[in-house]
């Protein structure tokens, strides 16, 4: 705790995901320290230099260090980003058990080092790990965030600004529901100046069949991304750092997250992307979406699903 100097952010995992995380987070200058750690010994040594090179272009001298996990003792947030992505032709959920068994070593060492800060989970099946990351640290779930929705609600609002001509961040819609293949448009909750999307989409015609459309390039954004790319990682990147910066800034800032959920949605015990308030506390408070019927009905269902993969992490904990 003594060399502590502001805020300290480690990063576990830093292939694609993480050091591309690392590397906003540097760019924005979101933190004091930045500490790198991986399997991969050689390979985060030389991330960790390859960083720190860029420090002194940084906005501010951000001490960036490849570290340990006694580096958590003192951390405001641990990110993981540690586990297999997918490759083509698999889903999110089928990389649960190589990387439940990932985070069950992680969070493990990460807690043997007296961690009390924010945990930022970003490593697929991204709900059931944050879930499995809650129960493993015994931490409040206010405390454990999953990325959850954040990327999916990045991309449609990306789709609509285009299709409307605005920016992305003047469109206000939410993707929910499980990161995968079950994640649901909030249609009936988004609107674009006021007006309803849906509305909006009707007058520029075959309003219905246009939101079909959206909805299945933000689904499978991440299918097409892999195929033509290997992997996706600049936008969850950019992502995660907006959580960092609610955080670290306490903001209260509303970003779509996998959070617990114990009531609210009417559902129990279960992780999944909902729009929630971000501060210093992490999860200040879910808010609830008024979704009409059908929605209500997608979001159970991708709940459910979520449920099922979070009964493998009971096998861990007897
Ligand atoms: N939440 C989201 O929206 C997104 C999540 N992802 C997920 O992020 C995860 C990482 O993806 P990539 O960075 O592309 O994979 P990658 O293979 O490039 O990097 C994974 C890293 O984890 C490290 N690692 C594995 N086991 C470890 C352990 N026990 N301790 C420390 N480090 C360990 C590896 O050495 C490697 O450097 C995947 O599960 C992927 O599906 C990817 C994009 C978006
Ligand atoms: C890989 C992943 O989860 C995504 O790009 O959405």
């Amino acid at each position: 705790m003594a060399n502590k100097s502001g805020k300290k952010v480690v990063v576990i995992g830093t292939g694609a995901v993480g050091i591309s995380y690392a590397f906003a987070v540097l760019n924005q200058a979101l933190c004091d320290e930045l500490v790198l750690i991986d399997l991969n010994e050689k390979r985060v040594s030389a991330e960790a230099r390859d960083l720190r090179h860029g420090v002194l272009y940084a906005q501010s001298p951000i001490k960036v260090k490849q570290g340990d996990y006694s580096d958590c003792a003192d951390a405001d947030i641990v990110c993981i980003c540690a586990g297999v992505p997918q490759k083509v032709g698999e889903t999110r959920l089928d990389l649960i058990d190589n990387n439940l068994k990932v985070y069950h070593a992680v969070v493990s060492e990460v807690m043997k080092n007296h961690f009390n800060g924010i945990f930022l989970v970003a490593t697929n099946p991204v709900d059931v790990l944050a879930y499995a990351t809650w129960k493993f640290s015994g931490l409040p779930a206010e405390r454990v965030i999953g990325s959850g929705t954040i990327l999916d609600t990045a991309r449609l609002c990306n789709c609509l600004g285009k299709a409307f001509g605005v920016a992305p961040v003047s469109v206000d819609a939410h993707m929910i529901g499980e990161h995968g293949d079950s994640v649901i448009a909030a249609w009936s909750t988004a609107y674009i100046a006021g007006v309803p999307l849906k509305d909006a989409l009707d007058n520029l015609g075959n309003g219905a069949e246009r939101m079909a459309e959206i909805h299945a390039n933000v689904r499978d954004a991440a299918y097409s991304i892999i195929e033509g790319k290997g992997a996706t990682y600049y936008g969850i990147a950019m992502g995660l750092a907006r959580i960092t910066q609610a955080i670290l800034r306490n903001q209260n800032v509303v970003l779509t997250v996998s959070a617990l959920l114990n009531g609210k949605y009417n559902q129990e015990d279960v992780y999944i992307g909902v729009p929630a308030v971000l501060n210093s506390d992490g999860i200040a408070r879910v808010i609830e979406k008024p979704l009409d019927e059908q929605e209500q009905a997608q979001f159970e269902k991708s709940a459910n699903i979520l449920r099922g993969y979070q009964e493998k992490v009971a096998d861990y904990l007897k």
